[in-house]
């Protein structure tokens, strides 16, 4: 401790003597320096030089620096999908418009001059990433070009709805040499939402000038992580650091164009650094404008990538159908997947994570779907292999082992529905999910007993730890192999496709590559899972061509009853291995057909841009082993 402290005093003189030594030979010294080029937002993202290395290899040097540019940028639109379950597309789109227009009439569909500010920033993000001499067809344009709210076009979406967003914006924060101006420094996960619309909360501020009192204006920026001495990344700063505006701040000419907009402060400084929760700072003037929708709408709506709901439609899950989510936290997929089959059929959702798992049960509770069961599982453990007879008894293995069965067509019916009512006396009818064994053999419904015991443990104990939710977190063994129809493996990956992104270099070749070796091992189990003539989808987030196309060429090559799925009969294009081009909208199917063009994928002169999330369907064409 006493070492970790010793070594932050010499960080932080060391970082106090360089800027006073690179001010002293800098001729845009922070003194000197134009207050545009400081108070503006420009960031420029900081890669580990190795892994900038293989990018650049693998994109071409000019190319990848459009990516990286890109990625510091928020996306220009807000995607919402609709609960069909609960609400209709246009009964949503009437209510956007009412909030949206209500609270910024300025906003309304007639305001030529909004318009045409969003079409030019729409503009300027394909600009910016495919080039201009590209010939970009965006099959979002007529869906943004109707107003501010308006339905996705892309076939078979029409329950996405857009909301478009403008950025970015120059911003006067009135700087005065004579006057320092009133800053607060946020947290850079707290700086990415704020750029996506939220608003900055008490635990994201990490320092804020003295004598700042509730409804004083601040300009904010952003505290990013800077290379330490002897190796690493920190922010190098104590939560509560007292501002003086001049360069002996921390950070000060690291945050040369890391100014995210400006906003009131909602109580004083030393308020905020007391509080636990709350809006330390409402963000009223923003370098980019997207609306929050915060307890907007709840459980009509949700807000989620594009790519997300595509990649639920590229499963295509059928009603009645029984469909593994193999990583499925918070459950943003399941929950579009369950939609999709109308809630009909059975989605089993399985996440390592204990209070992510608490996180799938309490979305699929607000959204209303009952088809969802969730389960506690190590996705490289999700098979699990029994006698005979136990395969006929059940199709998951509880984590209870005694798998005495007995045979009974109407246990299942008993204890798979279980109100609250039953449950705590509560008035709220909500549906408890009970992991239930839906194998079933002539139709009968065969119900080990250690299932049943902890049905009636539950209907006397009550749901569990996560009240709310309804649901405590059931572990699982695994589940017997071939014994879903579609498997969906949404990878954890390294996310380098998500924005915006401020920050990039804690990724490494060896983390890189170990995301690779973990999904080839997650996706051996994937297979084992799904049944003949089923379904696998693998998804990840990212641009590293290790991660997911060298997991498409893996699966070619060691399983050879895999092939890539034929055309999606909605989303359209040839074999689905779909990417997703974040700057706005871009949807590329971008495989032509086979592994060959897999490998020249890497010719930067191909249209295969950006920032990316992909998608690969595979079909299981024989029996497997
Ligand atoms: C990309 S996120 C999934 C996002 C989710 N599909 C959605 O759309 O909301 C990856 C998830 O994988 C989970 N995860 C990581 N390793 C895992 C493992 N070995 N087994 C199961 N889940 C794992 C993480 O907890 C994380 O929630």
């Amino acid at each position: 401790m006493k070492k970790a402290r010793g070594l932050l005093r010499s960080v932080s003189s060391h970082s106090s003597r360089r800027e006073f030594s690179v001010n002293l030979q800098n001729p845009t010294s922070p003194v000197q320096m134009d207050a545009s080029e400081r108070y503006c937002f420009n960031p420029k993202l900081k890669w580990n030089p190795k892994v900038e290395d293989y990018f650049i290899k693998a994109y071409g040097a000019e190319h990848f620096s459009l990516i990286s540019n890109a990625l510091t940028r928020p996306s220009c639109y807000s995607c919402i999908r609709v609960n069909t379950l609960k609400s209709a597309t246009d009964a949503v789109i009437e209510k956007l418009r009412a909030l949206l227009e209500c609270k910024h009439p300025e906003n309304a569909n007639g305001n030529p001059n909004l318009r045409s500010e969003h079409e030019h920033d729409l503009g300027n993000c394909i600009k910016e990433v495919f080039g201009s001499s590209q010939d970009v067809v965006n099959p979002l344009e007529g869906s943004l070009s109707s107003g501010l709210v308006s339905q996705c076009q892309i076939p078979g979406l029409d329950y996405v709805v857009l909301v478009r967003g403008s950025g970015p914006h120059d911003i006067g924060y009135g700087h005065n040499p004579e006057k320092p101006l009133k800053e607060a420094i946020v947290s850079r996960k707290c700086a990415e939402s704020v750029l996506r619309g939220a608003q900055v909360y008490v635990p994201g501020v990490m320092a804020c000038s003295a004598h700042v009192e509730k409804g004083d204006v601040v300009a904010v920026s952003v505290a990013v992580e800077q290379p330490v001495p002897g190796g690493g990344w920190s922010i190098n700063m104590t939560r509560g650091t007292v501002l003086q505006g001049t360069e002996t701040d921390p950070y000060y000419l690291e945050r040369n164009g890391l100014y995210i907009g400006q906003g009131t402060v909602t109580m004083s400084r030393s308020g905020i650094f007391r509080a636990s929760e709350g809006v330390a700072v409402d963000m009223h003037n923003r370098v980019y404008k997207l609306p929050s929708f915060n307890d907007v709408l709840e459980g009509e709506i949700f807000l989620q990538n594009l790519p997300s709901i595509v990649t639920a439609h590229v499963l295509d899950p059928q009603k009645g159908e029984r469909v593994l989510d193999m990583c499925a936290a918070p459950g943003g997929k399941t929950t579009a997947i369950a939609s999709i089959m109308n809630d009909e059929g059975e989605v089993i959702a399985a996440d390592r994570s204990h209070n992510k798992v608490l996180e799938i049960q309490k979305l699929a509770t607000e959204l209303g779907l009952k088809c969802i069961t969730t389960y506690k599982l190590d996705a490289l453990k999700s098979v699990c292999r029994r006698d005979a007879s136990d395969i006929l008894s059940s199709s998951n293995c509880a984590e209870d082992t005694n798998n005495s069965t007995i045979l009974g067509s109407n246990v299942e019916s008993q204890i798979e529905k279980i109100s609250y009512n039953d449950v705590q006396g509560s008035t709220v009818d909500q549906t408890l999910s009970v992991p239930v064994s839906n194998g079933q053999a002539d139709g009968k419904v065969y119900t080990s007993r250690a299932e049943i015991r902890k049905s009636m443990r539950r209907l006397k104990n009550g749901p569990g730890r996560n009240q709310s939710t309804g649901g405590r977190v059931e572990k699982s063994k695994g589940f017997l192999p071939h014994s879903f129809d579609r498997v969906l493996l949404d990878a954890p990956c390294s996310a380098l496709g998500l924005r915006p992104r401020l920050f990039s270099a804690e990724e490494t070749i060896e983390s890189l590559r170990n995301h690779g070796k973990y999904q080839r091992r997650m996706f051996d189990q994937a297979v084992q899972l799904v049944r003949p003539g089923g379904v696998i989808v693998y998804s990840t987030c990212t641009i590293n061509p290790g991660e997911n196309e060298a997991l498409v060429r893996y699966a070619l090559d060691t399983y050879k009853f895999l092939s890539l799925a034929p055309q999606h009969p909605r989303i359209g294009g040839p074999g689905l291995v779909g990417r997703y081009e974040y700057p706005d909208g871009y949807i590329e199917e971008w495989l032509r057909h086979g592994e060959e063009e897999l490998v020249q994928r890497f010719d930067p002169s191909a249209p295969l841009d950006t920032i990316g999330f992909f998608i690969a369907k595979f079909s299981v064409k024989s029996p497997l082993s």
